[in-house]
Parts: structure tokens; sequence; C-alpha cells
């Protein structure tokens, strides 16, 4: 039984991606304010090229949010931002900015790097950038460095570097692993709301779900379907007889078999007590039938057993595709009607009854 549908964790993923994207182009925003700002200022106090400097690195974060509106891409969108930050920050290390202030805006990376990037790359990367910036203190004569500072500087800096690193590390992963948890409780409680407890199948309300998917699938693109109404025979008389447990292990050991049977792009589901539905995609009414009296001949010779017990299980089902009836709620009463007839006849058959299997295949099904 396959899930075609999208589940939790890849909605709460996309949208966790879209948020750090909308929150990377809010800050992009801010960046180019700032840049334009404090280049403005050391321009007037005649620090021309840091200016310009500055002025220009607004360039590529325009062209990287304009990327990412045009694209879309999230990686590139991420990708860019930080280099530009890192090449920001690498220059604001070297040239010392204004009155050596330059090295503080390097704060701001550690918490963006981890929040945007992983733990393992927002490390490797950060350690990347602490050489760099020990490249630049001890060796003050490398070309491109214009900033000289003190010890006690250098040795501050790092030092609070290294605590708000380690900071920024544990608080990302706490959220993450707390994020992680929340997603696998979603998933749990939403396997719960779709699956049958005690058989393991799709539950009515999940089959419903999907019968309303095939349907649109059949009427866009014509898709043809089937589905098997299958009820076990004479149920009560097991309950009655080898008691409560005895019914639900049949129950289950049915649910097995049908599983076994069926393919991969098929649904069983318990539709009620004793009911259950399969729904067969790109089926035909003779197929289904073949399925239904394969599946009916294997649990009459299967050894239905409950504390070394063994007990008489049969099935009745009905069969109905979806090219002889315009809408689910048809199908199912047609498969009601089938499943009853079957009742009727005896139990322990399939209807509509197939001479031979010579009954001819739906108009417009595959072969
Ligand atoms: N053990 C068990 N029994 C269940 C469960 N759900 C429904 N049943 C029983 O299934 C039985 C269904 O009985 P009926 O509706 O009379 O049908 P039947 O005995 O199968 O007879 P036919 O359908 O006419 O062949 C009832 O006794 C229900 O109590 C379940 O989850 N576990």
């Amino acid at each position: 039984m396959t899930d075609t549908r999208t589940s939790s964790h890849t909605l709460s993923t996309e949208h966790e991606e879209r948020q750090i994207s909308r929150l990377l182009n809010g800050l992009s925003a801010m960046a180019i304010l700032f840049l334009t700002g404090i280049g403005t200022k050391a321009w007037y106090a005649d620090h021309v090229l840091h200016a310009w400097v500055l002025w220009l690195f607004t360039i590529p974060i325009i062209i990287n949010i304009g990327w990412y509106a045009w694209s879309g891409n999230q990686t590139v969108q991420k990708t860019g931002l930080l280099i530009i930050v890192g090449l920001l920050f690498t220059y604001l290390i070297a040239s010392g900015g204004e009155g050596n202030t330059g090295p503080l805006w390097f704060y701001v990376f550690p918490p963006l790097l981890f929040y945007v990037t992983s733990l393992k790359g927002g490390t490797a990367i950060l350690l990347f950038c602490y050489l760099l910036a020990i490249l630049v203190f001890q060796f003050p004569d490398l070309p491109g460095v214009t900033a000289e500072y003190s010890s006690d500087f250098k040795i501050r800096f790092f030092a609070t570097l290294t605590f708000e690193s380690i900071f920024c590390f544990v608080l990302e992963a706490g959220r993450l692993q707390a994020r992680n948890k929340l997603v696998a409780l979603a998933q749990a409680h939403e396997h719960a709301a779709r699956t049958d407890e005690l058989t393991g199948l799709a539950n009515r309300r999940d089959m419903q779900s999907r019968l309303n998917t095939e349907f649109s699938r059949y009427e866009r693109s014509g898709h043809h379907f089937s589905v098997v109404l299958i009820d076990l025979d004479l149920f009560k008389r097991i309950n009655d007889e080898f008691g409560h447990d005895a019914g639900d292990e049949v129950l289950r050991q049915f649910a097995r078999l049908t599983q076994q049977l069926i393919r991969q792009s098929d649904v069983a589901a318990r539709w009620g007590g004793e009911e259950f539905l399969l729904l067969l995609p790109d089926t035909t009414l003779l197929q289904a039938l073949t399925l239904a009296e394969r599946l009916r001949a294997e649990v009459a010779a299967y050894p239905f057993l409950h504390r070394h017990q063994s007990l008489p299980v049969t099935i009745s089902a009905g069969v109905c595709s979806i090219s002889t009836s315009g809408s689910v709620n048809e199908l199912l009463r047609q498969a009601d009607v089938q499943l009853y007839n079957a009742k009727e006849n005896g139990r322990n058959r399939i209807a509509p009854r197939v001479r031979s299997q010579t009954i001819a295949p739906d108009p417009g099904s595959p072969a």
C-alpha cells in the first residue's frame, strides 16, 4: 500500500525553507540599508575608499535578492548571501572598518550561519572564518590588510566569539532536536488518524479520501479503477464460538493475507467491523473479479488459527468498476448490492458471477 500524499514532514520542511528565505530577504534589505548608511557616514568622514567598498557590497546583495525572486532557488540564495557576508566580514576585519570596529560585525555571523546551514556545515564555515581572522590578526603585513589590533582586543574578540559560537551551536542543536521530535509526533498522529488500529490497514476515513482522489484522476485522465467490498462470512459465529479475541485474530490474519495478495498501488482498508474494501487503480472489472476470486480461494484454504484452534473462515465480496457507475457513492452502492447478492447466493463467493472469467473487459480500460 503506497502513500502518494505529501507527508507532514515534507510540508513542514518546505514551510521552514520558505520562512528562512523570507528572513534572508529581510536581512538582505537591512544589510543594504546599513551599508548605504554607514558608507555615507564614512564618505562624510573622508573615508572615501571605505565608503565606496561598502556601497559596492550592496550590488551583489541586490543581485542575490533579484536572482532568488526570479529563480526561487533557495540554495543559491543561501550560498550567495553567505559568500557575500563572508567576504564583507573579511574586508571589515582586514581594513578595521571605521575606528577598528569592523570585527564587531562578525558577531552577526554564528547565529545566521547555524540557522541557514546545518550544524556541521556551520561549524566548518565558522572554523574557516576563525582561520582567516587569525591570519589577519597575526600577519598584519599580508596584502590587503591595513588594520592592526591590540593583543587585548584580539584575545577578547576570540574569547567572546567562541562563547557566542558555542551558545549558538547548543541553541540550534536544541531547536533542531525539538523540531524533529515535533515532526515525528505529527507524523505519528497523522498515521494514527489514517490507520485502523487492529489490522494496520487504512481506515474508512483514509479510504474515503483515496477514493475521492482516484475518482478525480479518473475524471481528469480516464484512468479506470475498481473496488472490492469484502465481508467475512458468519463472523458473529466465530466470535460466539471461539471468543472475541479469536475474532480479532482472524481480522488481523485476513488483513495480512490481503496485503500479501494485492499490488503496491492497491489499497486495502477496514471499511467497518468485519467489512473490508479494496481500491484497485488501473484495474478492470474482470481483473478485479480475478483478484477477488483468488483472495476468496486463499482465505478458504488458509489455516486460520487461534490458540492452536482452527477457525473456519470464508469471505463474500461484491466487485464493481467505476466504468459502470458515475460516482464514488454509486460505485460503493453497487458493490454493496453485489456483496448482498453473494451472501444471498450462499456466501463464500464473489459477485457478479463470472463464468470461467469470460466477462467482457471495461470499454476504454487498459488491456
Ligand atoms: N472480534 C471482533 N468482532 C467484530 C469486530 N467488529 C465487528 N465484529 C463482529 O462482527 C459480527 C458481524 O456479525 P453480522 O453483521 O451479524 O454478520 P455475520 O455474522 O458476519 O454474518 P454475514 O455477514 O451474514 O455472513 C458482529 O458479531 C460484530 O460484533 C471486531 O473488531 N472484532
